[in-house]
């Protein structure tokens, strides 16, 4: 028997805030290290979203976005603490973070906060997980994590968001991908359900992509409408490999895992010894 991996299902989605919440509580008060202004610290979420709602309204930016950046690299006390993380999660200079602004928060994980950026060097925007080091550490998820990165940059299909890119600062990890306006479980709530036409070509366009993983070793473990993105065709582009496992060919994992939302009772209420492999 294999040991139990659950996450909690459902993220809380950038778009709350806009209805009209505050983001609040220590996880918010967390971001304030990782973002500043051109000359201006900026003091949180909270204000990022004030800001945001303000250039709704006025149609215009009252100020600069705020920019993705964490301390210089002088000021790193442990290098363990970033040799760790390599070489899946290279060293960026503070310089190329600046080249990313923050337009806003796409969800939050249960690993990870997504951001959506703007890379002012390649005009184009962006998804950017950040994972604290701490929480990969304490929760003893540094071999999935980089492993995450490693099966996403080997992935090469049109179905499966594949990796833009992947560096570390200071006490934060960030994985970068093209971005996407819409997931699947988001348009299903917004719409309310799917005709059958279209769960067919939804289905179809999975079992391609599930197909592909399979024959390349690699198993997803956490197939769920949240993590299937849609391109602006609308096609599929299966993301998150935050808990996917590479195999080698007749070997199989033991490890009982996914979201708990969607995973059956005998699943859910198993457990055992950790994730073994034959
Ligand atoms: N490139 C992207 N563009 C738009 N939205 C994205 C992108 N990547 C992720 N998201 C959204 O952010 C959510 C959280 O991302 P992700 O699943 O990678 O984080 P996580 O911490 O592993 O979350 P969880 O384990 O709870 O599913 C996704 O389910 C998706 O809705």
């Amino acid at each position: 028997m294999g040991a139990v991996s659950c996450r909690q299902g459902q993220h809380t989605r950038g778009s709350a805030p806009q209805k009209g919440g505050n983001i609040q509580g220590p996880w918010a008060r967390g971001w304030k290290s990782l973002w500043c202004g051109m000359g201006t610290i900026r003091s949180g979420l909270e204000e990022l979203w004030e800001l945001q709602r303000h250039q709704c309204l006025h149609q215009e930016p009252l100020q600069p976005a705020p920019v993705l950046v964490e301390k210089p690299l002088s000021e790193w006390p442990v290098p363990q603490f970033i040799n760790l993380f390599l070489p899946e999660f290279p060293m960026r200079p503070v310089r190329g973070q600046q080249e990313l602004k923050i337009l806003g928060l796409v969800a939050k994980g249960s690993f990870g906060t997504v951001l959506k950026v703007l890379d002012c060097a390649q005009k184009a925007v962006f998804a950017v997980k950040v994972v604290p080091k701490v929480k990969v550490l304490q929760r003893d998820t540094l071999r999935q994590c980089k492993e995450e990165v490693s099966i996403q940059r080997q992935i090469n299909h049109p179905f499966v968001h594949s990796l833009g890119d992947s560096w570390q600062g200071r006490r934060h990890l960030f994985i970068m991908c093209s971005y996407c306006s819409m997931d699947l479980y988001s348009l299903w709530s917004a719409v309310g359900g799917f005709p059958e036409t279209s769960i067919r070509l939804f289905a179809a366009e999975l079992v391609l992509v599930l197909c592909y993983l399979h024959d390349m070793g690699i198993i997803h473990r956490d197939v769920k409408m949240e993590n299937i993105l849609l391109d602006e065709r609308g096609h599929l582009r299966l993301t998150d490999f935050g808990l996917s496992r590479r195999l080698s060919p007749g070997s199989r994992a033991y490890t009982i895992c996914g979201t708990l939302q969607y995973m059956g009772e005998g699943e859910a209420g198993a457990g055992g010894e950790g994730d073994a492999e034959k």
